[in-house]
């Protein structure tokens, strides 16, 4: 049995599949390290969603990425069959050159971390496992998978800033980003709804991190996210849209060093940061603290006003896509964002919602209501199957 395993390394986090190479691909485990640095915690699942390993370590055990990788691989070895043909990867950022996956060789990986100061948070991350498995495993095909990949058909009246133009072509343009999951969305709404596939359609991938894509017949036109992945909505401890205007009076009046800055932008601001209270959407939805019910309704409020701004970019809509894990897991977030949308003609019905059908609209909304729960490491396996089997 020939197999591929998809990994997902994040910035506290180290995800993990393996899928078995057939007609089809079948995933066989799904697991992760979550919490690195702080509480680690090993879990892996099988293909019936059963726990096969549940460990929890102690910061020391497992301080970082390398020794979640280390557990993960000594894990695989000891448990995995079949015979491994390739391994992809999420890699966040792949400037303007990666329109498509890619093969690493060093030439590429040396290239990759150009792109380091523009996703702080998720590069280095993305591309350590990939430099340890290409020294000790050069014959094994490494596939990098790239979020931004599918947001480059953009017309470049969309990537511009106005800036002085020179600095497009030196590369500071609108990227986007969750490109992985928007694509996978995409394919399902083809196979869920093929009409409304081919129409106008915005995608709300609402987890720790937040976007919204506009699609239409399945191709992106617009994202939320832009140079970095601290652009557009606010998130569970990222910004999202500020005026530039603030950072240069922290600068200059608040005396904040550029890594003070990266910091707070980065970790301590959005959900976190206006809530002083959590980054998890579940806590400030069970909190009665008012600063916990302003940072939701500042959510509510930006994914709205972006609703408008992508609905305007498609010039009409005929469906929102809810997904990612507040998307997918929140009713009552569905709810409040529906309502946001009622003057565009969407009515949720709250019994598809509170099911968590996929359909979630009433059968005369104007605007049709999904559910589609997205699968990255899916797109990432496929994506790579795509390049070794050619
Ligand atoms: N039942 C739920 N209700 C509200 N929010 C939820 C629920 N389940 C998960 N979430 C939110 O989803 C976030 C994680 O989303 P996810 O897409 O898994 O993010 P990531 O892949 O970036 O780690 C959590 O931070 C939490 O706020
Ligand atoms: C790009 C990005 O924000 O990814 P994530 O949601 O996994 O943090
Ligand atoms: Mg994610």
């Amino acid at each position: 049995m020939d197999t591929i395993l998809v990994v997902n390394a994040g910035s506290s986090s180290l995800k993990f599949e393996v899928f078995a190479v057939g007609t089809a691909l079948v995933k066989l485990v799904k697991g992760q390290v979550e919490g690195l640095g702080t509480a680690p915690h090993f879990t892996v699942k099988n293909a019936d969603g059963e726990e096969v390993v549940d460990r929890s370590y102690t910061s020391g055990d497992v301080p970082d990425l390398a020794a979640a990788m280390h557990h993960v691989g000594t894990w695989l070895r000891e448990r995995h069959e079949g015979q491994l043909v390739a391994i992809g990867h999420r890699v966040v950022h792949g400037g303007p050159d990666y329109a498509r996956p890619v093969r690493v060789d060093q030439h590429v990986l040396d290239d990759l971390e150009r792109y380091v100061p523009l996703a702080p948070l998720h590069q280095p991350n993305n591309l350590a496992p990939i430099r340890t498995l290409l020294e000790r495993q050069p014959g094994l095909p490494q596939i990098a998978c790239f979020d931004t990949a599918f947001h480059c058909g953009h017309d470049p009246v969309t990537d511009h800033y106005a800036i002085p133009a020179h600095f497009f072509a030196e590369g500071v343009r609108r990227y986007g980003f969750h490109g992985l999951s928007y694509e996978y969305v995409a394919g399902r709404l083809r196979e869920i709804a093929p009409d409304v596939a081919q129409g106008r359609v915005i995608v709300a991938h609402l987890g720790s991190g937040a976007s919204m894509c506009a699609l239409r017949d399945g191709h992106s036109l617009e994202c939320t996210f832009g140079f970095t992945a601290l652009d557009g909505l606010p998130m569970g401890t990222r910004c999202g849209q500020i005026d530039p205007g603030v950072l240069l009076y922290l600068i200059d009046q608040g005396s904040m060093t550029s890594s003070e800055l990266q910091d707070m932008l980065y970790n301590e601001s959005g959900l976190k940061g206006l809530s002083g209270i959590s980054n998890d959407v579940r806590d400030l939805l069970a909190s009665d603290d008012a600063r916990a019910a302003l940072a939701l309704d500042h959510f509510v409020h930006r994914i709205s006003l972006n609703a408008g701004a992508l609905a305007a970019a498609l010039g009409g809509l005929e469906a929102f896509v809810f997904t990612a894990g507040i998307g997918e897991n929140s009713p009552i977030m569905r709810e409040r964002i529906a309502n946001k949308l009622n003057w565009l003609g969407a009515q949720l019905d709250p019994a598809r919602n509170e099911a968590g059908e996929i359909l979630v609209s009433t059968a005369d909304s104007r605007i049709a209501l999904y559910v589609v729960p997205t699968d990255e490491e899916l797109m990432i396996a496929q994506h790579t199957l795509g390049m070794v089997s050619v």
